[in-house]
């Protein structure tokens, strides 16, 4: 599954710490992320991520179009709900093409737990047949 990893500032410690934890299920899928979420999880971890733009360059846009593709399985998206960021139109564009394509997103770690596992029970696995 190709899964996309993003987290606003003050979240991308929570996202480090998610992917130490689930390295071993990450580990078995594709992953991509803008340019600093991704270096920060990949130094960590270890993980092999395709590193898109940063954010601010155009990284949230570069995963917003491989979701339009429905190249996107599942997207981790660790928002700061305090800051001005998660206002943006991007931002809620992001959010609404994976609403189009009908892509699994978590914007907080709770979710985000129960979608890694889900993962790893095959519950996504329908994506892949949809792609067919
Ligand atoms: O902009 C972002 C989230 O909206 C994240 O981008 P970076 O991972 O490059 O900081």
């Amino acid at each position: 599954m190709n899964i996309a990893l993003t987290a606003h500032d003050a979240k991308k410690e929570l996202m480090v710490q998610f992917c130490i934890a689930y390295c071993g299920i990450l580990s078995r899928h594709n992953l991509c992320a803008t340019g600093t979420t991704g270096k920060l999880v990949e130094e960590a971890t270890g993980l092999s991520v395709h590193r898109f733009l940063s954010g601010p360059q155009g990284g949230d846009q570069q995963i917003a179009a491989r979701i339009s593709c429905n190249e996107i399985d599942l997207l981790l998206y660790f928002r700061d709900p305090m800051q001005k960021q998660a206002l943006e139109p991007h931002d809620k564009n992001l959010l609404r093409l994976c609403d189009l394509n009908n892509i699994p997103v978590a914007t907080n770690i709770a979710t985000a737990e129960v979608l890694i596992h889900g993962l790893e029970r095959g519950d996504l696995d329908w994506r892949e047949i949809v792609k067919l």
